[in-house]
């Protein structure tokens, strides 16, 4: 069996006193799909943070595809194929779906501009966008100003920038918050139907959503794992429904 794709071990991250996460030891198979869950402040996004590099961890160490990326910022991450849903706050609501897609692909850069807008994309460029945008069931937007789509699709289109670049491993921040039940179901066939080439790890407050989607789930609390267990067995883990819930389920 191939290492895992994603490794950490005894992975701290404190702000002063506070141990968000506390000796996180987690192991994610290539190719599957992982949600992290857990109660508010469980430590969920501090983790994502520290797996993308956004924030150091204080002790321990994180192994991505073969390399010890425990010190690495985040852009180089990126190019070792680790990709974090941008917010919909980082779009550029007056440009084309498409040349959001460019800025993502190019690094985001307003450099990249000149006088006379974009740049022409090569063929390269174009497939991969254009497989993005599919993914996302974006195809038919790509010439549409951003502030013309709906929230959804705006969740969607963050979902596309993410893939752009052809990433190993894709991290995904609360897809589906704020989205209405259609659109829900939406976020979550998009998911389910990525390559499986593609490593998906994600928090989602919705815990019903999240186990639709994925193989296996990490249950945070207190900045520790309390369980890690397959879907089915997860909603009938006493110990989450205490933590999660907040009071025992009744079938
Ligand atoms: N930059 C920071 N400085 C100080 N404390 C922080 C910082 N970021 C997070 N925390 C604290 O760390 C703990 C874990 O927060 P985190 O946001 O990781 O939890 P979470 O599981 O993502 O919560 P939620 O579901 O509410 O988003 C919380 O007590 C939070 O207040």
């Amino acid at each position: 069996m191939s290492e895992p794709i994603l490794i950490l071990t005894d992975v701290v991250v404190a702000f002063h006193a506070l141990r968000a996460v506390d000796g996180i030891r987690l192991a994610v198979p290539r190719g599957q799909r992982r949600a992290i869950i857990g109660p508010n402040g469980a430590g969920k996004t501090t983790l994502f943070n520290a797996i993308a590099g956004a924030v150091p961890p204080s002790s321990g160490r994180i192994r991505f595809d073969g390399h010890d990326i425990t010190r690495l910022p985040p852009h180089r991450r990126a190019q070792l194929g680790i990709s974090r849903t941008f917010q919909i706050t980082n779009l550029f609501p007056t440009l084309r779906v498409y040349d959001n897609m460019v800025l993502a692909l190019r690094g985001r850069s307003w450099r990249k501009f000149s006088l006379f807008g974009l740049p022409d994309t090569d063929s390269a460029e174009t497939a991969s966008i254009a497989a993005a945008l599919a993914a996302a069931r974006l195809g038919e937007r790509a010439d549409i100003p951003v502030k013309e789509l709906s929230y959804g699709e705006q969740r969607q289109l963050e979902i596309a920038l993410s893939l752009v670049t052809s990433p190993t491993m894709l991290l995904l921040d609360e897809p589906a918050a704020g989205l209405s039940p259609s659109e829900r179901s939406m976020v979550a066939d998009i998911i389910r139907a990525l390559d499986r080439s593609i490593t998906v790890v994600l928090i989602e407050h919705d815990m019903d959503l999240a186990l639709a989607i994925v193989d296996f789930v990490t249950c945070m609390f207190e900045g520790r794992i309390l369980v890690e267990e397959e879907p089915d067995r997860i909603r009938r883990n006493a110990k989450v429904q205490e933590v999660y819930l907040g009071k025992p389920r009744h079938a």
